[in-house]
């Protein structure tokens, strides 16, 4: 059972660290393998690729514009640009650019239009706040956020769901919430987007080393989209680790949603 991690920088890094952490995750074989990436603020991806060269710990991105062909698009980075790094994944849609950039469902289609031509693969972030959790309305706003899809779904879809009330808090949701939340998408998914060859859903708000067991072996858990703790060696490489043992050993509890 395939068990994705993806450490999220953010806007974290400097030359020097980004080297040192990065030197500390490939002597770890639970970090360097199919399956772990990082995905680094774009003025590092040179350095980054560079880096990550012959390794199995693979490079991604953090956003792409919705602008496909080169042109006067200030300070965009397109997706054929991400693609000559040899990125494998792109976030899209994470709750901080919603928050900070007013990036909307027709924006981010237009993205995960740009990311999938240059053959890179979206990772659609969804979350409700704390405000409509506690309205009720969580299911309803992740279903709002998923219609991206709508007429896109094809191949290997990842969807990320991330409660923005869990994200750089410490307070991770419960293993009830994820549970449902993820059986959630994937019947949404199954029902609204039947071109996918595949789903998987990853876990992110505040996965650290003590609950990446607990987190990753949840039903319809397929990996994490890990923030803070992948900017510690020694972290990410305990949650990398939780995962490589789910892998090892499988997680027969997911629901066979035949997609
Ligand atoms: O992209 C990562 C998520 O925003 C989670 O961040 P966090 O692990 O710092 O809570």
């Amino acid at each position: 059972m395939d068990k994705l991690v993806i450490g999220n920088w953010k806007m974290n890094g400097r030359r020097s660290a980004n080297g040192a952490l990065l030197a500390a995750l490939l002597g770890e074989t639970a970090c360097n393998r199919r399956g772990v990436s990082v995905a680094v603020p774009a003025v590092y991806l040179a350095d980054v690729a560079a880096q990550l060269a012959g390794q199995s710990l693979t490079l991604s991105a953090q956003d792409v514009s919705q602008f496909a062909d080169d042109g006067a698009y200030t300070g965009e980075v397109s997706a054929a640009m991400l693609a000559e790094f040899g990125i494998e994944y792109v976030l899209l849609g994470h709750s901080e650019r919603r928050q900070y950039f007013g990036e909307d469902n027709r924006l981010l289609g237009a993205k995960f239009d740009a990311a999938s031509n240059a053959g890179l693969v979206p990772v659609l972030c969804v979350g409700e706040t704390l405000a409509e959790r506690e309205a009720g309305q969580a299911e309803s706003v992740i279903a709002t956020q998923l219609e991206v899809l709508l007429g896109r779904a094809s191949g290997h879809l990842v969807i990320a769901y991330e409660p923005v009330w869990a994200i750089g808090t410490g307070k991770v949701a419960t293993i009830e919430q994820i549970a449902a939340m993820h059986a959630h998408i994937k019947q949404w998914v199954l029902q609204n987007a039947k071109g996918a060859d595949s789903i998987r859903v990853l876990y992110g708000g505040s996965v650290k080393a003590e609950n990446a067991d607990a987190v990753l072996s949840t039903p319809n858990v397929d990996g994490a989209l890990v923030g803070g703790a992948s900017l510690n060696a020694s972290a990410f490489r305990k949650i990398c680790e939780a995962a490589e043992k789910l892998i090892q050993y499988g997680n027969s509890q997911d629901v066979n949603l035949g997609c």
